[in-house]
């Protein structure tokens, strides 16, 4: 009968069974003597072991309430055993495989693995001596089967010809789909066959798996078991698993029952079922946890508790055994440190007294500059092909990468910058008589209002001129008859200004000029033009303002074109030349453009760069890939090669919008300025992953970067003069990335400064600056910010 179907695959329970031959039993047991004798725990005997755990304490939180996960916990796995760690979830079991393979730190107490102390120079550990299979799938959704497999053995320094005969081994043991599959659309139990095979694919010596199991057919999951045995029959592999089957475990060697942050007990399968009378290790988990419970009484009452209940061999004669020998380094606990031999010859108080303090950390076996390589190749090589792949298979990201600075920029030189047209300016002619809105505002262009013989002026209907000069500028005027009906208007928001021409404006304004010494106040009065402006848009008011007056010296200059006079004679006495730098009519877009295109590739760096690493991490790639030997720098590296592409490519569509279809300013070296764009770029990037160690989650890691953006285009003189800030805002603005890079790029764009004027290099310096410190955080706080 068909027991297992897999993607055609069918196999029966008769070639399960086929494949667990009596010969396996035989080696188990022999192998279960081996292991349970009592050894003496010395510094030798620890290193011996796979892995060898003593007293070890982990607590999360604050040091006044904290949640003790590890409470003086010892535990010891021979080589070449399959030790099966149960408990309870929650109990602390990842925790403690996190701690063993080096990612998280005890709060005290001593682990040796494979000889060595995790994450101890020249321990291999983490690295690719270790299979680590974590809890969550850890993979890459956009890669196919193959291509999984491929970048977890070159990480571990396999060939790809090595991977391609290791495949289809896998495939064929674990019933996998085809491996040209993508992984996102396999099963979620698929999924976790892909994660297993990945950490049996370099056939390590210490494989950890954390529920290899949960959700598997029973009949795969015995295959697994099977070449679990397997495996370690040599004694070159060793194997933990965590599982909730309890059951499935009665094919270790090890059971280690963990509650409370402390083995309940740690033997074998049999020994653990037959001296505590269950019928089940279910059955034995239950007696050892009521047993705990206990524990909570005194520590005599206990004793006696487990003499009565537990029955316990005695020793033939435990004077054969010296003291040394009675500590063996298989021990189960309870309660208080009460712990019990593994061979049950005697109960013995605290044993963790009796090993000796904590040894030296192992020395490297390379010098200096060994310790200090920071990359492999062949870690490299993997990371920069996985970055570059898993960018370029998301759509939805690539279509992010490219469409938000493409979108962003166009609708920067769009929107920003432009001219306010169109304003409605109400005006109230009173020179037009008392039915001013009906009388067309007529003069004649091109007469001349002064007499040619006597000189006398005619000045008639200036106020006509002088709109005619603004509606050149503000062709929105709306004519009102009194000056009441225009300001009711003005302040329900029907109009910006309100212009409002006295009836004898143009003689007054005739009479002043002609003899100001003898003007009176009247005359005076009657030759101005009353302006209310709407000050509540600064900017409009600004240019309004400046339409006003500019209309009123246009008018007055065409009077004396007509009349033949010096153009002077009539202007303010103040000229304007042409300016040093920058353009005649002022333009925001230039003024802007270069902090908006720095701040663009910035935080679309930060964008990218946390996203990624913090979409690793909380998949668990990030911490699979680490325990398999990459380290944080190799890591950050990578990213910032594929990145880098990224933003060369960004940054040129952001400079050819800019620059070639917006026509914004560009007076300086196009080079100069690409090489700040793609340094600042780069900053943002090590500022990704500042905020992608500090934060844990997506959501802080967004409030972090909005966090950051919004002082950052407030602050560093990106849409305002530093120079109108707040002092003590002014020398924040100082320190800040994005300050110096966006007075540099002004100055390369507008002023056309070179590299060797201090404004211009100052935004080199400070950016670079900025990316060492970005860098040297980041990487201190992937090496100390573990558990
Ligand atoms: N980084 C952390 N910060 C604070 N508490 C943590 C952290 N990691 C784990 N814990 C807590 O430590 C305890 C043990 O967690 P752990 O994941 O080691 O348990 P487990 O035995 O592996 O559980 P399960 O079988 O459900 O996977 C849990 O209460 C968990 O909430």
């Amino acid at each position: 009968m068909p027991a297992y179907d897999n993607e055609g695959a069918t196999i029966s329970m008769e070639d399960v069974r086929e494949q667990k031959p009596s010969a396996i039993d035989d080696e188990l047991a022999m192998r279960r003597n081996r292991m349970l004798k009592p050894q003496k725990s010395t510094l030798s005997s620890r290193k011996k072991q796979a892995i060898c755990v003593r007293r070890a304490h982990k607590k999360y939180g604050p040091a006044k309430n904290p949640n003790v996960i590890l409470d003086g916990l010892n535990m010891t796995v021979a080589k070449g055993a399959i030790y099966g760690l149960l408990g309870a979830s929650g109990c602390g079991k990842t925790t403690l495989l996190s701690c063993i393979v080096g990612r998280r730190r005890l709060n005290s107490g001593e682990i040796w693995v494979l000889g060595g102390r995790p994450g101890s120079p020249g321990s291999g550990v983490p690295g690719p001596r270790i299979g680590y299979m974590p809890q969550e799938i850890a993979l890459f959704g956009e890669f196919s089967i193959r291509e999984t497999m491929i970048y977890f053995g070159w990480i571990s320094g396999m060939t790809t010809k090595e991977v391609e005969e290791r495949i289809d081994f896998l495939v064929d043991l674990l019933q996998l789909p085809n491996p040209s599959r993508q992984v996102k659309n396999l099963s979620g139990g698929q999924q976790r066959r892909v994660s297993l095979s990945a950490a049996l694919l370099h056939e390590p010596e210490l494989l950890i798996l954390d529920e290899p199991t949960v959700g598997l057919d029973p009949v795969l999951r015995q295959s697994i078991w099977d070449h679990l045995v397997e495996i370690t029959k040599g004694g070159r592999t060793t194997a933990i698993i965590t599982t909730h089957y309890i059951d499935e475990t009665k094919q270790a060697n090890m059971i280690g029952l963990m509650r409370g942050g402390r083995f309940l007990a740690e033997e074998s399968p049999t020994e653990l079922i037959r001296r505590y009378q269950a019928e089940s290790l279910e059955d034995v988990f239950l007696k050892l946890s009521v047993l705990q419970n206990m524990g909570k009484r005194r520590r005599s009452s206990i004793l006696a508790d487990v003499v009565e209940k537990v029955e316990i061999p005695a020793i033939p004669d435990p004077t054969a055994i010296d003291v040394e020998d009675e500590i063996g380094e298989i021990s189960g606990e309870f309660g208080d440190n009460v712990s019990m031999s593994s061979k049950g010859r005697s109960v013995i108080a605290d044993l963790t007294t009796a090993v000796e303090a904590l040894p030296p950390e192992d020395e490297a076996p390379g010098g200096y500059l060994d310790r200090m390589k920071p990359m492999s190749w062949h870690h490299m090589r993997a990371l920069i092909w996985k970055n570059f792949w898993s960018l370029f298979r998301n759509f939805g990201l690539l279509a992010f990468i490219i469409g938000l600075p493409l979108s962003q920029m166009v609708l920067f030189c769009l929107a920003i910058g432009h001219y306010p047209v169109g304003l409605p300016i109400a005006v109230v002619n009173y020179e037009l008589g008392p039915n001013n809105t009906n009388v067309p505002c007529d003069y004649e262009k091109n007469k001349c209002p002064q007499d040619p013989e006597t000189w006398e002026w005619n000045l008639t209907r200036f106020s006509c001129q002088y709109l005619d000069f603004l509606s050149k500028r503000q062709s929105n005027l709306i004519y009102y008859p009194n000056e009441v009906v225009a300001m009711s208007k003005a302040e329900r928001g029907a109009a910006r200004a309100v212009l409002v021409f006295p009836a004898n404006f143009s003689t007054s304004l005739q009479d002043r000029m002609k003899d100001p010494r003898h003007t009176d106040v009247y005359t005076v009065e009657s030759s101005e033009i009353t302006v209310h402006m709407d000050d509540t848009d600064k900017q409009v008011e600004w240019m309004l303002l400046r339409d006003i007056q500019l209309a009123f010296m246009e008018a007055t200059e065409q009077l004396t074109y007509v009349c033949n006079l010096p153009k002077r004679m009539l202007s303010i006495p103040v000229t304007f030349h042409n300016p040093i730098y920058g353009l005649e009519v002022p333009n925001f877009t230039d003024f802007a453009g270069p902090g908006v295109i720095l701040t663009i590739i910035f935080f679309l760096a930060v964008a990218l760069t946390s996203g990624s690493m913090l979409a690793e991490r909380n998949d668990g790639i990030l911490e699979r890939s680490l325990v398999s030997g990459i380290t944080g720098t190799e890591i950050l590296f990578s990213h910032v090669i594929v990145q880098m592409l990224v933003m060369i490519f960004q940054t040129a569509m952001v400079l050819i919008v800019g620059f070639v279809i917006f026509g914004l300013t560009l007076k300086g070296s196009l080079g100069w300025v690409i090489v700040l764009t793609l340094i600042n770029g780069l900053c943002g990037m090590t500022f990704g992953f500042v905020v992608s160690c500090i934060c844990d989650t997506e959501r802080t890691a967004t409030y972090l970067a909005l966090g950051s953006f919004l002082p950052m285009m407030l602050l560093c003189g990106i849409i305002w003069p530093v120079e109108g800030m707040h002092q003590i805002l002014q020398w924040i603005s100082f320190v800040l990335p994005l300050t110096k890079s966006t007075e540099s790029l002004r100055s390369m764009l507008q002023r056309g400064w070179t590299i060797d004027v201090p404004t211009v290099y100052t935004g080199f310096v400070s950016t670079t600056l900025w990316i060492v410190i970005y860098l040297t955080v980041s990487i201190l706080l992937i090496k100390f910010k573990k558990g």
